[in-house]
């Protein structure tokens, strides 16, 4: 059991992804696009390697979100057998030391420093990392440094080996063919939720979420599965509101026909599926309704 932990968007949904193989986790160029811990499973040989990806862990805002993000964050780092504490390469700031206070004593570590292929003069590196490495002895604590882009496939196959070396030996969890453990009604909502923020950039706020209201599979008249799935996305202001829906319903064509789209690929399906957008003002900052959308 691995959990992948980092300040949000240095790049651990990415890593997930690379290290299982197949897109479980959501990314995006907004920060704080994961809001759920997803675990994602890749057998190789007699291994199998369970990665728990994490929300990026939020030190700026005090809302009912960000408590269920950290928490969720806290929860996956204490029982694991090793840590990818990622960070983007050459930087280590404030954020990324919070995250550090985080890890538990005694789970060894491998700092991952992610986006090596942004860094041009790789020789530069060095002496970050020796300052990395004295980081975590003065720490007491166990890391290896581990420089790669998750967006190097040969990289991501090196640190599936370097993972190897910290896990016991014990029977698998799950079958040989799992790749998550989430079900096909949640990636059906995060997928959503990854075309809206892909397809509003940095206009619409963080806070916009997305709530399945309905998820049927057709029973099967031909070969092929048939998936009906109505979905709502929920923003805060009337404005943010207009700018998902876009200028004759354009906006909101897309999101549904792009998250349609890699919803047929990933679930083998044929798939209906209906967008709503509802303004529900200050979810964010209201515990009930956080737990409501599936917060935990
Ligand atoms: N150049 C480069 N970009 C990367 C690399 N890995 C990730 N990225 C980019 O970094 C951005 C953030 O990636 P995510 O995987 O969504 O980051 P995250 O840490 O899961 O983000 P949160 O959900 O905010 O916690 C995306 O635009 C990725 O394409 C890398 O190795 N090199």
């Amino acid at each position: 059991m691995i959990a992948i932990v980092g300040k949000p968007n240095v790049g651990k949904s990415t890593l997930l992804n690379a290290l299982v193989g197949q897109k479980i986790s959501i990314t995006s160029r907004k920060a704080q696009t994961t809001r759920h811990r997803i675990t994602g499973i890749r057998t190789v040989g007699p291994t199998q390697f369970v990665f728990a990806d994490t929300p990026g862990f939020q030190t700026r805002h005090g809302n009912a979100l960000n408590r269920s993000l950290n928490k969720t964050v806290q929860g996956a780092v204490g029982d694991v057998d090793l840590v990818l504490f990622v960070v983007e390469a050459g930087s280590f700031n404030q954020a990324d030391e919070q995250v550090l206070k985080l890890l538990a004593q005694g789970v060894p570590v491998l700092l991952i420093a992610n986006k090596l292929d942004t860094i041009k003069h790789r020789a530069e590196l060095a002496p970050w990392l020796q300052e990395m490495q004295h980081r975590f002895e003065r720490l007491g604590a166990k890391a290896e440094m581990v420089p790669l882009s998750a967006k190097n496939p040969k990289d991501v196959e090196r640190l599936l080996g370097l993972c190897e070396k910290y896990l016991p030996e014990q029977d698998w969890w799950y079958s040989e063919d799992e790749l998550t453990d989430r079900s096909e009604k949640f990636l059906a909502s995060e997928i959503v939720r990854e075309k809206l923020f892909r397809l509003t950039g940095d206009e619409l706020p963080y806070t916009s979420t997305v709530v399945i209201d309905k998820f049927e599979e057709e029973p099967g008249k031909t070969a092929s599965r048939f998936v009906k799935i109505a979905a709502t996305i929920i923003v805060e202001r009337d404005g943010h509101k207009a700018m998902v829906i876009g200028d004759k319903g354009e906006r909101l064509k897309r999101i549904g026909m792009e998250a349609r789209q890699e919803l047929e690929k990933l679930m083998d399906a044929k798939v209906f599926l209906e967008l709503w957008v509802k303004v529900r003002s200050g979810w964010a900052d209201d515990e009930a309704r956080v737990r409501s959308f599936g917060y935990e």
